[in-house]
């Protein structure tokens, strides 16, 4: 069994993959300040919750766009799953994989899991729209090569920084209001974020459509995306753990080559 970890910047995805199928997956909030000690205890209470034994997991993925994490990660793995084969994602590994990364250096982890998961899906010309702390856009272009990224604050960083700069709007809940025209705080904060965002996107994609002069397969994922997707032009399909597909994928690669 492989065990596949997504370390974003908000929360922690991880899951159990059994024959290309995910047995069990969790969502723990990231927390720069755990030590491995404490992470080790949530995994062991996770995973044994989920009847997965200890000795069933062979196989590690690990991708973290928190850089002070990794280590903690790596330690905490090797002492619950000591025999298991551990592969963190990094720029070492990406010429082993289907998708050409121009710029190792600078980016993601988790945008080259999910453009590996989104090629291996649905092929070239593909933008991957990811709802984290971050939305990002990642393009795969017709040579599989990754074309380039746009990335603007995530929906709730946008509101945390309103309710941060402001003396009077508070956090809300990101849901679609009942009007463009906000007739309370909420309500317009809510209109503001959730239907500007839903123009954000899709403005991108006519943009990076134009550009390539292509049209592209849409593919949404992250946190926030059942928010957003519904109400855009081009977003046609949500896959929630494509980041942890695309880990999948990239082990079977590093494993193979
Ligand atoms: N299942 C969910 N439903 C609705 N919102 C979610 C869900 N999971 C996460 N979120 C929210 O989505 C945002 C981004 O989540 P996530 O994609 O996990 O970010 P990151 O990858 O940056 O850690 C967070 O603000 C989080 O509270
Ligand atoms: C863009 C990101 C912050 C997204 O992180 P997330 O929202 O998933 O937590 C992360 O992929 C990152 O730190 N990237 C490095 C720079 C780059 O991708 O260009
Ligand atoms: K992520």
């Amino acid at each position: 069994m492989l065990l596949a970890i997504d370390v974003g910047n908000t929360n922690i995805v991880f899951g159990v993959n059994e024959n290309n199928e995910w047995k069990n997956h969790w969502r723990i909030q990231t927390d720069h300040l755990k030590t491995a000690d404490e992470y080790e205890v949530i995994f062991r209470s996770l995973l044994n919750g989920g009847k997965i034994c200890n000795t069933n997991i062979t196989q590690i993925i690990l991708s973290s766009v928190v850089p002070s994490l990794v280590h903690p990660f790596s330690e905490m793995l090797k002492s619950l799953y000591p025999e298991s084969k551990q592969t963190v994602v990094n720029p070492d590994i990406y010429k082993k994989l289907p998708v050409k990364v121009l710029n190792p250096y600078e980016i993601g982890a988790d945008l080259v899991a999910n453009s590996v998961a989104a090629f291996q899906k649905y092929g070239k010309l593909t933008t991957v729209i990811d709802f984290g702390t971050a939305l990002t856009f990642t393009t795969i272009g017709k040579d599989s090569e990754i074309r380039g990224v746009a990335i603007a604050p995530g929906l709730n960083t946008a509101v945390s920084a309103l309710a941060g700069k402001t003396a009077q709007l508070p956090q809300i809940h990101l849901t679609p209001p009942p009007s463009v025209l906000g007739e309370n705080t909420i309500h317009a904060i809510q209109s503001g974020i959730v239907f500007g965002y839903t123009g954000l996107v899709d403005s991108i994609i006519e943009r990076t459509e134009e550009e390539l002069n292509e049209k592209l397969h849409v593919v949404a994922t992250g946190g926030l995306s059942s928010v957003v997707a519904p109400l855009t032009k081009k977003i046609k399909t949500i896959e929630p753990l494509l980041t942890l597909d695309g880990l999948y994928h990239i082990n079977s690669f590093v494993s193979e080559n």
